[in-house]
């Protein structure tokens, strides 16, 4: 484990380095990727343009929430921030990092919240939009735009963790992962 995490720490260096010109669209968008903001932002809008698709995104934002608290528990998981520190394992050479005011979360880290939240969440909405697309227009390439916007939030929310050093790449990619699995599971369920 410690590998991987030596590799995510110098994986933020980089990515600090090089992205630093995008900061403030990378903290907006790790503010987005908030597990609140699906209950505080985006439920209402979507329940005020569409009722059913609005009370999905509420169930999915609570269930999907609690599943990732739960997961926490079980896999704890360090947060970078603190573990450069904690580890000893940088006083020779400290990487060129720096912290921003939403970095400190104080709770565990894997897999990320704002990851597995937003994929979840998001699907709720991006899947339907696309199929209202698709029935609208008949164009692939238009119905295929929900997916792509949906594919790159994503990868902002994901970049914007790694980047304020809240989480190490592959705790990122397991909330992604465990956020797409939710929304199957769940798909499975509703359809029982
Ligand atoms: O695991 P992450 O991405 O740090 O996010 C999880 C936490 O992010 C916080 O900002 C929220 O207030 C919490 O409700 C949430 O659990």
């Amino acid at each position: 484990m410690e590998g991987i995490h030596v590799q995510g720490v110098w994986m933020a260096e980089a990515l600090q380095q090089s992205c630093g010109d995008w900061r403030d669209l990378l903290l907006v968008a790790s503010h987005l990727g908030d597990p609140k903001a699906a209950v505080l932002l985006i439920f209402p809008v979507v329940f005020y343009l569409h009722r059913r698709t609005g009370i999905a995104v509420l169930w999915v934002a609570a269930l999907s929430e609690w599943v990732n608290l739960v997961l926490k528990w079980i896999l704890f998981g360090e947060r970078p921030y603190w573990w450069i520190g904690e580890s000893g394992l940088f006083s020779g050479s400290p990487p060129q990092v720096q912290q921003f005011p939403s970095t400190c979360e104080t709770g565990p880290g894997s897999p990320s919240g704002h990851a597995m939240v937003s994929a979840a969440v998001w699907w709720v909405i991006v899947s339907p939009l696309a199929s209202l697309c698709c029935a609208r227009t008949g164009s692939k390439l238009i119905s295929a735009l929900p997916y792509l916007l949906y594919v790159m939030f994503l990868g902002c929310v994901g970049i914007s963790r790694i980047f304020i050093l809240a989480h190490f790449p592959h705790q990122v990619l397991a909330g992604l992962l465990a956020g797409q699995k939710f929304d199957d599971t769940e798909s499975k369920i509703c359809s029982t």
